[in-house]
């Protein structure tokens, strides 16, 4: 599996490359990306609770497809979602709708009220899907409010792809960053993660491949 660092674009090319050019869903990849992250969540977190914060872009919906899969394991999940899951799009809105209808618990904090900032700090396990490759700039609004409210928490921090608030080409953590105990990258590890302040937010990185051949990687270099 690849190794070498990827830039933002190059990893999102290689995204664009697998659909387009060799007709691989991006459903299926956002299920290897799930199914792989629960995996290793799982396995670094075996016991207690997990709340998933789920933005509204794909790596929320990388969030939908983990709790699917870790609930399959019989571990306790909940997801907080920003955003209503009608207001959802494509392969997100899809796995968002499976996991409501196998009654993962999913709850919609879409207004400034409704946030429930002791009910997330009540967890063990505080998963970041809420910003990925698709974040520009200073993550806003909710998205920064539920940063700040689990880096205040005791819980063990997992960011998927990148920590919400880190520039994953530059390793600038914005403010503000999410501080991960591990963070779960897809395809290769980004280029941020070992330049500027990433190696303050990413903690211990495990790389896990989505179902894309190392020679369509290197295309995208
Ligand atoms: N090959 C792969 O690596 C795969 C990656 N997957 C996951 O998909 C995300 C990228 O998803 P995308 O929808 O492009 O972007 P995001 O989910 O990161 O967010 C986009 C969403 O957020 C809004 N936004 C942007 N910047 C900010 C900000 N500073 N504050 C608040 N909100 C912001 C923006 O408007 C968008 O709507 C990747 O990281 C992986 O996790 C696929 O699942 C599988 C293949
Ligand atoms: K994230």
């Amino acid at each position: 599996m690849s190794t070498l660092p990827l830039s933002r674009d190059q990893v999102r090319r290689v995204d664009q490359i697998s659909i387009e050019k060799y007709g691989i869903p991006g459903l299926i990849l956002m299920e290897n990306a799930g199914r792989a992250a629960a995996e290793v969540i799982h396995t670094v977190a075996p016991a207690g609770s997990i709340a998933i914060l789920c933005g509204k872009g794909n790596n929320g919906g990388d969030g939908y497809v983990i709790a699917r899969h870790l609930d399959i394991v019989g571990r306790k999940v909940k997801l907080f979602s920003t955003t209503g899951l009608s207001d959802l799009g494509g392969d997100a809105k899809i796995n968002a709708t499976i996991a409501d209808n196998l009654g993962i618990e999913i709850e919609v904090c879409d207004r400034k009220d409704s946030l429930n900032a002791e009910a997330i700090l009540a967890y063990s396990v505080i998963v970041d899907c809420l910003l990925g490759t698709g974040a520009v700039g200073n993550p806003r609004g909710r998205i920064a409010d539920w940063v700040r409210i689990a880096n205040a928490s005791e819980a063990m921090r997992i960011a998927i792809d990148l920590p919400t608030g880190l520039d994953c080409d530059t390793g600038q953590a914005n403010i503000p960053t999410f501080v991960a105990d591990h963070t779960i990258t897809m395809v290769a590890p980004k280029i941020g993660f070992n330049c500027g302040e990433g190696s303050t937010v990413v903690g211990k990185v495990h790389q896990v491949g989505i179902g894309i051949p190392c020679r369509v990687v290197d295309e995208a270099r």
